[in-house]
């Protein structure tokens, strides 16, 4: 074997191997509320151990590890968080991350990981026939607990795509709802709109309260089942299709977006938004990152590209299909014509 023409760097293997470190340490810190514990001023690790009631040595190797990692800055001995930090790990920003993190490093997601090998191998999911596509699977009760301000920055930028018109009544749909923060970002554009919710029953409980705290309470109404073969109604303005295509092969996407077609007006719009990555499936690497997931947790799911969209819609009667990077985060809209 020949030897790398450059020293060789095993910075990566390492990084890699001990990636679960990182994953812990960021875990501690929102468990230990170490990030809420600043006070809007930069503090030292006697002070964060005081505040979070711990002993000294672990908080102050825990804010030299999450310094090294980026999340927080250290000027002699205090720490501070970046703003980036302060953003999305601060419990009163409606960006908090802390219960994503909490719900992504948990067993329902987190144990699919362990048994990638035999996925890989076996060509289906290791811990269950149908991953997280079995009806009623519990993983996403607890997905609509915690995920919606994750998705707060694509649903205020797929909202801000579509026109609803507020001179008449008009209707939303949103297909696999959960939090409810797609449909409810778009809904709250028209006063005359009525947003309808499709998803497993007792998540659709967690839409309800949502939709009710977002004072649409007397414009929501709710479909409960499978998308596949529900009634979805007919005549919406708008259907909603926000991380639902990826957990399914390109067939029965095409099939189901035949479905969506004949539910919309004519005129009306479907805003499928995803993890769309470019046609070589390794850039941008926050989005093509995510097919991995559908390896490890469903048995035919992928990250589909904008072609991949562009066929299916184009099969499924759709026109002028479009996409719309929601920069600066990882997921796009495709929008397609009825
Ligand atoms: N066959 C199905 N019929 C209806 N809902 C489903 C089906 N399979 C999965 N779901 C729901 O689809 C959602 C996928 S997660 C995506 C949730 C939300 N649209 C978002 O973008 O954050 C979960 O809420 C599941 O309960």
């Amino acid at each position: 074997m020949s030897a790398p023409a450059t020293p060789p760097n095993p910075t990566l293997f390492f990084e890699t191997i001990n990636a679960y470190q990182r994953t812990a340490a960021l875990k501690a810190a929102v468990d230990l509320g170490v990030f809420n514990a600043f006070g809007g001023v930069p503090a030292t690790a006697g002070e964060l151990a005081d505040r979070c009631q711990c002993p000294v040595r672990g908080i102050r190797i825990l804010c030299d590890s999450l310094t090294l990692f980026g999340f927080l800055t250290k000027d002699d001995s205090r720490y501070a968080p970046t703003s980036d930090t302060a953003f999305f790990l601060d419990k009163n920003s409606p960006a908090y991350l802390g219960n994503a993190i909490k719900f992504l490093t948990a067993p329902g997601i987190k144990d699919a990981f362990d048994g990638l090998t035999s996925t890989i191998k076996n060509g289906k999911v290791h811990a269950s026939e149908e991953g997280t596509t079995a009806p009623d699977h519990p993983v996403w009760i607890d997905f609509a607990r915690t995920m919606g301000p994750m998705m707060f920055g694509p649903a205020q930028g797929a909202a801000a795509l579509v026109e609803l018109d507020t001179s008449r009544d008009t209707k939303v749909l949103d297909i696999s709802a959960s939090h409810g923060t797609f449909g409810i970002a778009l809904a709250q554009k028209s006063p005359r709109s009525h947003l309808v919710a499709l998803d497993w029953e007792a998540v659709l409980a967690v839409t309800e309260e949502n939709a009710k705290a977002a004072g649409l309470g007397d414009r929501f109404s709710k479909i409960v089942g499978n998308a596949f073969t529900v009634d979805l109604g007919s005549n919406y303005d708008v259907v909603l299709v926000p991380n639902f295509l990826h957990h399914f092969n390109i067939a029965d996407c095409t099939g189901f977006l035949k479905k969506v077609k004949a539910a919309l007006r004519p005129g009306g719009k479907v805003v499928i938004v995803e993890f769309v990555p470019n046609d070589d499936r390794i850039s941008p690497p926050s989005s093509a990152s995510f097919s991995l997931v559908m390896l490890g947790t469903t048995p035919e799911g992928d990250a589909y590209t904008f072609a991949e969209y562009q066929k299916m819609l184009g099969e499924a009667g759709f026109k002028d299909a479009a996409l719309h990077p929601l920069a600066p985060t990882a997921q796009s809209a495709v929008i397609g014509v009825a």
